[in-house]
């Protein structure tokens, strides 16, 4: 087997599970580890959400949402902290931005309201049906649920306070979309000292399948390991309940 790549209190001997992973395992401790569920909104992953009606193929969310429910059920049992991001704005989109924002002019949410003012005020507003947990993937008690108004969790959110409080070193990815939001987020999470792991068959892309295949690259050759849905749950499935 390759050489472990051992994430911190592991690398002091402390008792961990070895995570098959490219391009080398990882060695953790649960307790320092977090799954981080980025964006499963009727928005990314329902068909009548944001994605859809902008145009893009969602036909891969279904396998998503159960891929990720099987990942959630292990992390619960193993005692791993799961924090969810919700994307999105106040209901009059301030926190979006005028046209002064790139945001303004890029997110595919308000050009499609500009186009369909039929749609104004029901695209990734909070409170909204666009804006919620889609109904597969319902957090449970002691799951932190944070939202965020940009691609990346960690830009003006509480993201880093609350996992560098917990003492989180190594961050498992899953959620929509792969090479937009997750990989965002992976990459910031690369430059504030986590270890990213993105599970690729629990992640789904944003485009044609290139773009899957475009983010796997970067995260396994210069950002952080890429591991599978099987993989997680064959490693942290063999920690006994607490
Ligand atoms: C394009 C897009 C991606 N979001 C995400 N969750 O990856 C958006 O929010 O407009």
């Amino acid at each position: 087997m390759e050489q472990c790549v051992a994430v911190g209190s592991a690398a002091a001997g402390a008792a961990a599970v070895t995570l098959p992973a490219r391009p080398e395992p990882i060695r953790v401790v649960p307790s320092e580890t977090a799954v981080v569920v980025i964006d499963m909104q009727n928005a990314y992953a329902s068909p009548g959400g944001y994605v859809d009606l902008a145009g893009f193929d969602i036909t891969g969310a279904a396998g998503t949402i159960s891929k990720i429910a099987q990942v959630l059920g292990v992390a619960r049992d193993a005692g791993i902290q799961i924090v969810y991001l919700q994307n999105g704005w106040d209901p009059d989109y301030r926190e979006a931005g005028g046209p002064g924002s790139p945001n303004w002019h890029k997110s595919n949410a308000l050009k499609t309201m500009r186009a369909r003012p039929d749609l104004s005020g029901q695209l990734l507003a909070r409170g909204g049906w666009d804006y919620a947990l889609v109904d597969g993937l319902a957090p449970v008690e002691g799951d932190i649920v944070l939202g965020k108004t940009r691609y990346s969790a960690f830009f003006n959110s509480q993201l880093d306070s609350v996992l560098r409080s917990r003492g989180i070193r190594m961050i498992v990815f899953v959620g929509i979309a792969t090479n937009v939001c997750v990989e965002s987020t992976l990459r910031d999470g690369f430059h504030l000292e986590y270890f990213g792991v993105m599970l690729e068959d629990a992640t789904h892309h944003l485009g044609p399948p290139a773009m899957q295949d475009a983010t796997v690259y970067n995260v396994e050759k210069f950002f952080g390991w890429v591991s599978t849905t099987a993989d997680f749950c064959g490693s942290f499935g063999q920690i006994p309940k607490e």
